[in-house]
């Protein structure tokens, strides 16, 4: 979808959702996007209405195991409860996705109202002190793509003349929305370890990193690495949305201190010695769903309670 023809898309779009989605919950205040594994963060929205994505114009297929293809709209919390809509999938470039369908979710809920959106992914950590399971609330991102112009997903064309050419990402991930969840995450009384701090490098995957990748990111100053979140955040950005990015840590990128040399094993075993030599591990995404399905719930009352402590407006 080139950018300009984003426009036509985006009254088809909202005509449907408004065709099939109550008035009451067609103006969310928040929006969720669900990370792999994390489609359940939005089970205990109230009132729910799913809009399947083959049924909107301009979105695509989430095809990858742990994400869902439908928009979730319902109410949080007590009382009248938060208008909130979720995707329960999104989209990554590595599956063949345009950068532009990858953003679009994102351009419709700002479309809808929403002027605050929380972001999940599954990430590895490069910063060993980041056990896994841990929580990283994102206070910076490193987009190696940013160089590299099309995957930068404000490449293009201006989706109008009021968007910003040039967006400044100094203050990208809203300090206010990080305060919130490090309180709601007190007030849920979650070991002070649950929760950290740290930078996201994005990748596009679908291969997990080398070692050498890894130690690359690593030593420039990533704390996690994931293959999306980015683009939704630019794309929220340039939208004028408040982001706030939780990143649940499932695995914990290999970063050898010492390679296994092939060279000394043969030299060892030429001169009858034996040696012991480092395991390399396997990144998979079996591992990154089970660590999801886990963390689920945590992550769930987290995201809740963050929504409940955001000032309505
Ligand atoms: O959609 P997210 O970023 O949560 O998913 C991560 C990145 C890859 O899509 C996948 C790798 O296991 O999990
Ligand atoms: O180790 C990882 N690398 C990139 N993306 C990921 N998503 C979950 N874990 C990882």
């Amino acid at each position: 979808m080139a950018n300009e023809s984003y426009v036509d898309y985006f009254s088809s779009t909202l005509d449907v959702l408004a065709s099939v989605v109550p008035e009451h919950l067609l103006k969310p205040r928040v929006g969720i996007i669900c990370g792999s594994g994390l489609s359940t963060l939005a089970s205990n929205l109230r009132e729910v209405v799913e809009v399947p994505y083959n049924s909107l114009e301009g979105f695509g297929e989430s095809t990858v195991a742990g994400h869902k293809s439908a928009l979730a709209f319902g109410l949080l919390g007590t009382g009248n409860g938060v208008p909130v809509v979720a995707m329960l999938g999104r989209f990554h470039t590595y599956e063949g996705h345009k950068v532009s369908t990858v953003v679009y979710p994102v351009r419709i809920m700002a479309r809808l109202g929403v002027r605050n959106l929380i972001i999940t992914n599954a990430a590895g950590a490069l910063n060993h002190d980041i056990p896994v399971g841990t929580i990283v609330v994102v206070h910076d991102h490193l987009a190696i793509a940013n160089m590299t112009g099309p995957l930068n997903a404000l490449f293009g064309p201006l989706i109008s003349p009021d968007h910003p050419r040039f967006l400044p990402l100094s203050d990208a991930y809203s300090p206010a929305l990080r305060r919130l969840a490090f309180l709601a995450a007190h007030s849920l009384r979650l070991p002070e370890s649950a929760l950290t701090e740290g930078t996201y490098a994005w990748v596009s995957g679908p291969t997990y990193e080398t070692p050498a990748e890894g130690r690359f990111l690593r030593a420039a100053g990533a704390d996690v690495v994931g293959m999306s979140t980015v683009p939704e955040v630019l794309a929220a950005r340039e939208e004028g949305v408040e982001v706030l990015v939780l990143s649940l840590v499932t695995n914990a990128v290999v970063i050898p201190d010492r390679y296994r040399s092939i060279k000394e094993e043969v030299r060892a075993e030429l001169e009858g010695r034996r040696i012991e030599m480092p395991e390399s591990e396997v990144a998979s995404h079996e591992e990154v769903l089970a660590v999801g399905r886990q963390k689920a719930e945590v992550m769930k009352s987290l995201v809740a309670r963050v929504i409940e402590l955001i000032p309505s407006d």
